[in-house]
């Protein structure tokens, strides 16, 4: 079933680095994937998102089947042609968006139905049918099993109902999938914070057998050290040889602790969402630019990151453009913090190759929280 090459060219402990060699280009591992949720990258053009160093975006099939449609997508081409982006997109199922957004989700056996969060139009979303929409609609590279993402927290009884109907998805969603060498099909792992759920979960994954792994049901309340708990755990429950993607995750400190514990990809609305709202992340933390400190700071936010908004523009500047809500503000912090998303994986990429990330990673805690 692995359709794409993954080959790891370092390890150091848990944590490695490597290539996911797909159809439309090579993805470096660790990797963070920008959210590309209605067809953009929000606030920034292809060739911003591409020039930060992304190698691949995330489209969410939820928005997209609501508006412009997936058969309209398809009929213009599909998603790459669509938006313009002719490297690598990894698109989610849809499951986590229905239950999130949606109103009135009603989960059965057979699929979940639910109400457009923009006009209330009635929708159905099936393991076969999100398959549909994602690999032959919207023609991603890599399409993610429909699953059942349980809120935090949960009870162990309904946490294992969803892990197991979860699995029982990821069957038919690799059935419908069948053989394809052009695109991979990756299962999500369940079983919220409870260690003999996900590992049940795993093994029923690899018993069905995917390209990559996902680690699902995390970033939904239970907070930092929770999720390090189970990440001390679950990514090693998945296999070794074949990328791991913890899903909605998060900000920089999750991303290097995600990746000592041996994840390698990732995707977060944060560094858009927040760049929206005048923060601009460092690797000193979080900075929010309506700070009156830095009406006058005529510094850049990072002079070695190569993006226009990191190091050519003033914080001065971006102050201005902030408490004035122009529209620029939103759009050079959106770029810096990709930017920055993509040094941070760079960093650990060069870290783990060349066997200092240890040391990176207790330097990097100690900077952001100076
Ligand atoms: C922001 N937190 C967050 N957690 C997520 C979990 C999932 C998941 O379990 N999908 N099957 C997807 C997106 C997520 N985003």
């Amino acid at each position: 079933m692995s359709a794409f090459p993954f080959e790891i060219t370092a390890t150091e402990g848990k944590a490695r680095t490597g290539v996911l060699k797909t159809a439309r280009g090579d993805i470096r591992t660790p990797a963070f994937m920008p959210v590309g949720t209605a067809a953009t990258v929000k606030a920034l053009t292809v060739d911003q998102v591409a020039s930060t160093g992304a190698d691949i975006i995330l489209g969410n099939t939820y928005h997209l089947m609501l508006r412009p449609g997936a058969e309209r997508v398809a009929r213009l081409g599909g998603l790459h042609n669509f938006m313009r982006w002719d490297k690598p997109i990894l698109t989610d199922s849809g499951g986590f968006q229905v239950m999130s957004l949606s109103k009135i989700a009603k989960v059965t056996e057979q699929s979940v139905a639910f109400q457009s969060h923009i006009d209330g139009s009635k929708h159905i979303l099936t393991p076969e049918r999100s398959i549909e929409i994602q690999a032959d609609l919207l023609g991603s590279d890599i399409v993610m099993q429909l699953d059942e993402c349980v809120a935090w927290p949960a009870e162990e009884n309904r946490a294992r109902e969803a892990m197991l109907l979860s699995a029982r998805w990821g069957q038919r969603s690799k059935a419908a999938f069948g053989e394809r060498d052009r695109q991979a099909l990756f299962g999500i792992q369940q079983g919220s914070t409870f260690e003999h759920l996900r590992k049940e979960s795993a093994e029923r994954l690899i018993e069905t057998g995917f390209d990559g792994y996902a680690l699902g049901g995390l970033a939904v309340g239970e907070g930092h050290e929770a999720m390090c708990e189970v990440l001390d755990y679950a990514p090693a429950m998945l296999p070794a040889d074949r990328p791991r993607y913890l899903m909605g995750v998060g900000k920089p400190i999750d991303l290097v602790e995600a990746v000592a514990r041996g994840v390698d990809m990732f995707d977060c609305v944060l560094p858009t969402r927040s760049g929206r709202h005048g923060q601009a992340w460092t690797w000193e933390g979080a900075l929010n630019l309506k700070n009156a400190r830095f009406a006058e700071d005529d510094t850049p936010l990072d002079e070695t990151i190569a993006c226009p908004a990191s190091s050519h523009y003033s914080k001065a500047y971006l102050h201005h453009l902030v408490k004035s809500e122009e529209i620029l503000g939103q759009v050079l912090l959106s770029w810096h913090n990709i930017a920055f998303f993509q040094a941070l994986t760079q960093a650990m990429r060069d870290a783990i190759s060349q066997g200092r990330f240890e040391q990176f990673r207790k330097d990097f805690k100690s900077r952001q929280h100076a």
